[in-house]
């Protein structure tokens, strides 16, 4: 139970050979429940041992697994403390299996003095409080056996040319000639078993000492020749007790030497059965702790092994090296030669570079130049960076009062917006219900919709036959008009055939009725003017016409004058345009027509022409009626011919040709066209006498009509 309840607080894995540890270990427990402490007073320990050690006391868990690791410490202190019990330890060299080997030697004389000792793994990665333990409990069994003869230091395993030492109290080695330890050692065998520290007088350290291995120490408490007086029952429980795994070693072998001993002395050689049982189990503990050691010098046996493998092949790597320096050497002079070219060629980068540096130098220094330009630049452009800082901050601040004051009005209207969208929900919502009924109402109108589209379909169908059946006979209907209209082009042919030839009648008509007609149409009176005193005696049917002069007597009272037509008084503009509109008709077949009015002054020459001042439509003279009449011809001939209209309107007066139709008002004068008028006017003149008329009758008016 004692040993469990170690283990649980981070004991020692390993169970112990010894006899006496565990109890030390329970004493290290309660008196230490904190780790640093039970290390620092270890480190106390060690330094007090090895004074160049110089450890500090508040080491840390790693600095101290640092200081052990090499096993160098651990050694030298079991060395100082049991001089020999560690074989053949050493600093050879600095490598790890170096270091791995004092471990283990350390750990092998632990084990044969039968102290508990520590993994090796514990040391280099795991917990240090076993070690610290093992160490604790190292420490506490030399303090509380301070003479060192209690461990047996087998002279195989002693340090080969290194005497012996005894510890004293205080931990000094006192040496001692081993032909001396020898003979104590012969000397005293039983007394050496009575002083060994399980003998010695409880110490306060070890208050369960008697508990725990109080068996075994009855029997090194025997004098010589009481072994065979055991009891048996005190025998059986011994060997049932655990006391003899926890003995030390040295113990057991003073007790198997009483034995022996003591069946010598009975001369007889005879050993109780009990006592024989006891020797056994006491062998048979030495033997496995001579096993145990035997497995740690295998374990010490492969090591060597490795180590001197390892040196072979450094063996033969050097003589690899070696056989081929010479080849090497060759290489290296040809590197040789090869880096003192290069070497120059440094040279001359080097005065390149210098060169540069110079060159850099001066660069520097316009640089710099520069660069202190540039910081008073930079300086005047912090003051004006921070006064328009100033002014920015001084902006944003406006700004910023401006924008919370616009940010609660937004607040506001938000607020205003949140109502509205409360109150567009509302809407949209009822909205939305008679959106559904109306969606329901148009579904149901689609439905009707589409029954009747439905029905249109059908009756698109047969409408369909029924246009098949009207295009095919539209199509015959076609065919037939196509044929008729032959038939009526042939008839338009010769339409127009006959409508030339009754043109060419009609102008050779017009030919024959003279080339040139001249009219004659008495005015009315003026209003204030006399009727009874006209100069008309008679106006005849073939334009003859009787006039009557009062001044004269006699024959020469009446002369008669011969027109082709004589419109009286009362002849309207439309019986006098009847007569000239055949002639003007003339003009769309290609002949030229002229129209002249002559006569004096305010005989009707205008008004026959173009028709009294804002005249209607029925006063409209000859003019407006030969254009009207024209253009009317010329519409309805627009599918045959397209006609080009020019009017010219003149006025003769005074011998001067003036233009009516002219728009600058300056009446622009034809001299040219003058004589060439006068010139037919003559002829007409001559041919009507119309000098006379106009001189003896102002009322007279002639319309002559030039037609070539
Ligand atoms: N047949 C007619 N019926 C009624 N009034 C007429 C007729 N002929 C001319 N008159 C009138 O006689 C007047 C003179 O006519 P108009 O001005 O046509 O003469 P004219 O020969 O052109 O004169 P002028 O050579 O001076 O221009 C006008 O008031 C006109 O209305």
């Amino acid at each position: 139970m004692t040993l469990l309840h170690t283990k649980e607080n981070g004991g020692i894995n390993r169970p112990s050979a010894a006899g006496n540890w565990s109890a030390i270990e329970l004493t290290v427990n309660a008196n230490f429940e904190d780790e640093a402490k039970q290390r620092a007073e270890l480190v106390e320990w060690l330094n007090g041992m090895l004074p160049d050690l110089r450890l500090p006391v508040e080491a840390s868990e790693e600095e101290f697994r640092a200081c052990l690791i090499d096993g160098t410490v651990l050694c030298s202190v079991l060395d100082r403390l049991s001089p020999g019990s560690i074989n053949e330890w050493g600093e050879f060299d600095h490598s790890s299996e170096s270091h791995l080997e004092n471990v283990i030697r350390f750990l092998a004389a632990m084990d044969q003095m039968g102290l508990p000792s520590f993994r090796l793994l514990d040391l280099q990665q795991g917990s240090m409080v076993t070690v610290v333990k093992s160490l604790l409990i190292l420490k506490e069994h030399f303090n509380s056996n301070p003479v060192g003869d209690n461990v047996h230091i087998p002279s195989s395993m002693s340090k080969s040319g290194t005497q012996p030492r005894e510890v004293s109290p205080c931990g000094q080695n006192i040496p001692v000639a081993e032909e001396e330890k020898r003979k104590s050692l012969h000397d005293s065998k039983f007394p050496r078993v009575l002083r060994s520290h399980v003998m010695s007088e409880p110490s306060a350290a070890l208050p369960l000492i008697h508990h725990v291995g109080h068996k075994f120490h009855e029997v090194f408490q025997l004098k010589q020749g009481c072994y065979a007086d055991l009891p048996a029952a005190k025998i059986s429980e011994m060997m049932k007790s655990n006391s003899l795994d926890n003995a030390p070693t040295q113990s057991l072998l003073s007790v198997v030497n009483g034995i022996l001993d003591e069946s010598i002395e009975r001369k007889n050689g005879e050993i109780p059965h009990r006592v024989a049982c006891l020797l056994r189990k006491v062998v048979q503990e030495i033997e496995r702790r001579i096993s145990t050691q035997a497995e740690h010098l295998r374990t010490q046996n492969n090591l060597y092994k490795t180590r001197e493998e390892k040196y072979q092949s450094r063996i033969r790597v050097l003589k690899t090296l070696a056989t081929g320096t010479s080849e090497e050497t060759q290489v290296a002079m040809k590197k040789f030669q090869n880096i003192k070219m290069e070497k120059i060629a440094m040279e001359e980068k080097k005065k390149l570079e210098e060169q540069d540096m110079v060159r850099l130098v001066k660069e520097k220094d316009y640089i710099d130049l520069e660069i202190s330009t540039l910081k008073q630049e930079l300086e005047l452009a912090n003051k004006k960076y921070e006064q328009h800082y100033l002014q920015l901050e001084t902006q944003a601040k406006g700004t910023k009062i401006e924008l919370e004051e616009k940010l609660k009005e937004l607040m506001v209207l938000l607020e205003d917006s949140r109502k509205k969208v409360e109150e567009l929900e509302a809407f949209s919502e009822s909205k939305a219900q008679s959106w559904n009924k109306k969606e329901h109402s148009y579904q149901t109108f689609i439905d009707s919709q589409f029954k009747s589209l439905q029905d249109l379909r059908v009756t698109s169908q047969s409408i369909k036959q029924v246009v098949l059946n009207t295009e095919r006979v539209y199509s015959e209907e076609f065919s037939r008009l196509g044929v008729k209209l032959k038939g009526l082009t042939e008839v338009a042919e010769n339409y127009h055939m006959v409508h030339a030839e009754n043109r060419k009648l009609y102008n050779e008509v017009q030919d024959l009725k003279g080339k040139i007609r001249v009219y004659c149409r008495i005015r009315p009176f003026l209003p204030g003017q006399n009727g009874k005193q006209t100069t008309i005696d008679m106006i005849g049917e073939n334009g003859e016409l009787v006039i009557v002069n009062p001044l004269k007597q006699g024959k020469d009272s009446h002369r008669v004058f011969k027109f082709n037509k004589v419109f009286g008084p009362t002849a309207t503009q439309e019986e006098v345009f009847l007569d000239t509109q055949p002639l003007i008709r003339s003009i769309l077949d290609g002949y030229n027509v002229c129209i002249f009015a002559y006569g004096q002054t305010g005989s009707g020459k205008t008004y026959t022409m173009s028709g009294p001042d804002g005249a209607s439509k029925e006063d409209w003279g000859v003019n407006y009626r030969a254009l009207n009449d024209l253009f009317q011809i010329s519409q309805n001939r627009r599918n045959s011919f397209i006609y080009e209209v020019g009017v010219q309107m003149v006025e003769i007066y005074n011998e001067q040709v003036r233009d009516l139709l002219t728009s600058d008002g300056s009446q622009r004068r034809y001299p040219s066209l003058s004589y060439f008028s006068l010139f037919h006017y003559r002829s007409v003149l001559s041919a009507a006498n119309l000098l006379d008329i106009i001189y003896n009758f102002p009322q007279a008016e002639l319309l002559t009509l030039l037609f070539d």
